[in-house]
């Protein structure tokens, strides 16, 4: 079983992840960021970095999705290759940072591997505006994200909104989670572990 949980930098993903990963004893796939060789030079020149970088995370994606469906286990992804394509790579074209020789070539790739790749048997959206993942990316305090501009998550976010309101590879759950706190209040994260229970569940959420 192969569930995923998207939304933008600093929604909250990669620690609801673990927190269902533990009650639904759920192996969790995380984000290429530690030893990503190209994610802190992208943050400091975007145009320069952001073909090698969506490569990286292309390459890298594609390799846990062929590596999720040959497993038996149930399994949780930090984020979709879906959001590569459609959330990272298409902002950074339509905003200009990436070219269109480029972005060509790297939509050319990630058509090519789309034949390959099933849709996540329930993906759960994160649903944050930016004054809580604004908030959320200060506290961590990773030293390459602080100077990330506010219209970059700005444009992050709607292509978010355009993108799961449009989904069609199956079984969404949308949460709000601007008044959530999963991770230090065991009522919301019930809340939650009730919702995903059901939407696992149910045809349709
Ligand atoms: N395709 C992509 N293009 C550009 N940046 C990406 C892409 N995929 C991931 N990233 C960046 O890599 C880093 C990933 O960090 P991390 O795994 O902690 O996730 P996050 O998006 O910050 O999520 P969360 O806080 O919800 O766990 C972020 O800076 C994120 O924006």
């Amino acid at each position: 079983m192969h569930i995923a949980v998207t939304g933008n930098i600093g929604a909250g993903k990669t620690s609801l992840a673990k927190k269902l990963a533990d009650h639904f004893g759920w192996e969790v796939f995380y984000e290429a960021v530690e030893g990503n060789p190209y994610l802190a030079d992208f943050y400091e020149d975007m145009p320069r970095w952001a073909f090698h970088l969506q490569l990286y995370f292309l390459k890298s994606r594609y390799e846990q999705v062929m590596q999720i469906q040959r497993s038996n286990k149930r399994i949780i992804q930090d984020r979709t290759i879906y959001e590569d394509a459609y959330i990272f790579a298409k902002n950074l074209h339509r905003s200009g940072v990436m070219s269109e020789n480029d972005y060509t070539t790297y939509k050319g790739i990630f058509d090519l591997m789309m034949s390959n790749v099933k849709a996540p048997d329930l993906t759960i959206y994160l649903k944050a505006d930016l004054p809580k993942l604004i908030s959320q990316i200060k506290k961590r305090g990773r030293d390459f994200e602080s100077n990330i501009p506010i219209e970059y998550l700005k444009d992050l976010n709607a292509h978010y909104e355009e993108f799961t309101e449009n989904y069609t590879y199956g079984k969404i759950l949308i949460l709000d989670v601007n008044d959530m706190d999963y991770l230090n209040n065991p009522d919301d994260l019930n809340i939650v572990i009730q919702k995903v229970d059901k939407a696992l569940i149910y045809e349709k959420v």
